[in-house]
């Protein structure tokens, strides 16, 4: 990854995607496609397994910008927690760039904690792993454990934890730390309503501290309360890239239009509400 510097020293991009194309290659047994290769196996006699390529991804561009928090949406395989894994250089992109200033931090319901271990122990070497001094460990841990939720159960093996409560404390250690650009993968909808709270206002904080935030959430709700823009994708491709509202609007009017119409009755009648006080208001300044 390569650090962009600021020209104009105001703002800054911190991550910059240049038509990034993301493939995976599956070799194998898994590459098969059923009967066919079967068939031409057998007719062949060949015993190599054949190779399938999946073009998750096909030519992103962005450029992401400091304290913005951005979450990305789209139906399920459209690209978008690889899109995220590009970002944070786990995977190699086949065609195109990522350039990042700071190192992205990547926190999803599969980080990596060590289940035979205890919270305690997780706590520890993750914050260590995160480039903390000892010290600093030692001051966010209670913090961590009472955002965790976890109680008692922090001195257990994570193996004893229920699901919720394991991605909860990798929300918890990874949100301890501000980051430059910190990338969330559908980490909150493990938790429960009164965890997503805290989680939304954690992620406003750490874009108050001039992080820039990458959300992948299925909740367009989420999205709606902690983000100010918004990207689309379909198929590996973007279909809007902008304001949140307008593409929230614009992809529930695709996929769920009843929803749609509705938020834009509610809306509409929100406003209408508004203008009648308003012009209560002035009725009640021209009478007084
Ligand atoms: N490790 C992998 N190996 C091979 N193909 C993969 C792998 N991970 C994802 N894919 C494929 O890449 C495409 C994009 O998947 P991805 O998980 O990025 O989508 P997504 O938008 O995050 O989906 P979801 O909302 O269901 O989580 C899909 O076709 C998926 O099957």
């Amino acid at each position: 990854m390569t650090v962009v510097t600021s020209p104009s020293g105001e703002r800054r991009p911190t991550v910059i995607a240049d038509d990034i194309h993301l493939t995976y290659k599956i070799t194998g047994k898994f590459a098969q496609r059923g009967g066919v290769v079967a068939l031409a196996r057998a007719v062949t006699g060949k015993t190599s397994p054949g190779m399938r390529e999946v073009k998750a991804v096909r030519g992103v561009s962005f450029t992401a910008w400091e304290g913005e928090a951005i979450g990305l949406i789209g139906p399920n395989g459209s690209g978008k927690s690889t899109l995220l894994r590009g970002i944070a250089g786990l995977l190699t992109p086949a065609a195109g760039a990522v350039y990042t200033l700071g190192d992205p931090a990547l926190l999803g319901v599969n980080a990596a904690l060590i289940s035979t271990m205890s919270g305690e122990r997780n706590i520890l070497l993750g914050c260590l792993a995160m480039g903390m001094t000892p010290e600093e460990v030692e001051e966010k841990y209670d913090d961590i454990v009472d955002f965790a939720g976890i109680g008692e159960f922090v001195s257990l093996p994570m193996n004893a934890y229920s699901s919720g409560m394991g991605a909860r404390l990798r929300f918890a250690i990874a949100a301890s730390k501000a980051q430059d650009i910190l990338l969330i993968d559908e980490a909150l909808a493990t938790g429960d309503a009164e965890f997503r709270q805290r989680s939304e206002k954690r992620i406003l904080q750490l874009r108050e501290r001039a992080g820039t935030v990458f959300l992948v959430s299925h909740s367009l709700g989420v999205v709606r309360e902690t983000c100010d823009r918004a990207i689309w994708l379909e198929e590996g491709l973007v279909v809007m890239d902008g304001e949140t509202e307008e593409v929230l609007d614009a992809y529930e009017s695709r996929h769920d239009p009843k929803k749609a119409a509705a938020r834009r009755e509610m809306r509409a009648a929100e406003q209408a509400r508004e203008a009648a006080e308003q012009a209560r208001g002035a009725d009640a300044k021209a009478a007084g």
